[in-house]
């Protein structure tokens, strides 16, 4: 039956330098573009052939479905960009770098504000001008939707509207799908897909740029997960 492929983003730059990223657009750093061009050399490898692809409107996430499809002779597969796959949003934590957090407020705490299911990050005024509210791509959104921070719950609370409408029913039509998105709104539908419980979720990560392979039977249950390495 149908496969799907999660891609996190390649490392960025903000990665890179430890910083709270969330829907702050960085770009890929050069070790992020290898490890996507990689990502495409292992997708090859294993003879995955992609019906339509899905991201999200950042950089990092698209840039990184463009090297892997391009990696594995797959440019031309139609793609759709939703808000819906973005990083969860960091709130009033983004740009901070996160080793001066836990200086700041503790290792635990930053802990539970990185990967407590369900505990929110302090939140971004909407009036602040780093607010996604400002920003032109997210002009066709009702502003109140428009998030000021997320935990992984209302995460996973946006991303599967878009699973239940788009993704499911193609893969329920055999299509194979690949989605480069998020370390965390991969771990939110990682979650839904794997049926993990709210406790459980918190040790998973998503690796940047390894390719994850789901195989469904014709229900939609999960058959097989491989981690292409
Ligand atoms: O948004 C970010 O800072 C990262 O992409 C994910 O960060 P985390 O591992 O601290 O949740």
């Amino acid at each position: 039956m149908a496969k799907l492929v999660l891609i996190r983003h390649g490392q960025s730059q903000w990665n890179l330098s430890n910083q709270f990223t969330g829907w702050v657009d960085v770009d890929l750093s050069e070790e992020g573009v290898k490890q996507a061009q990689n990502a495409g050399k292992l997708i090859k490898e294993a003879g995955l052939e992609f019906d339509q692809a899905y991201t999200s409107v950042l950089t990092r996430a698209i840039k990184t479905l463009h090297y892997a499809l391009e990696g594995s002779d797959q440019l031309w597969v139609p793609e759709m960009k939703t808000w819906r796959l973005n990083e969860r949003h960091y709130g009033a934590l983004q740009g901070q770098n996160k080793a001066e957090a836990a200086e700041k407020w503790g290792d635990e705490q930053v802990h539970i504000w990185r990967r407590s299911y369900d505990t929110l990050p302090p939140l971004l005024d909407a009036n602040d001008e780093g607010s996604a509210a400002n920003d032109r791509r997210y002009a066709n959104l009702d502003p109140h939707i428009i998030p000021g921070g997320e935990n992984l719950k209302v995460t996973l609370e946006r991303v599967m509207p878009f699973w239940e409408d788009e993704i499911a029913p193609k893969l329920l039509d055999g299509k194979n799908i690949i989605i480069a998105a998020h370390g965390n709104s991969l771990r939110a539908l990682s979650k839904y897909i794997e049926n993990i419980s709210d406790e459980d979720i918190i040790n998973l990560e998503m690796a940047t740029g390894e390719p994850v392979v789901y195989d469904f039977n014709d229900k939609l249950e999960v058959q097989s997960k491989t981690k292409l390495n």
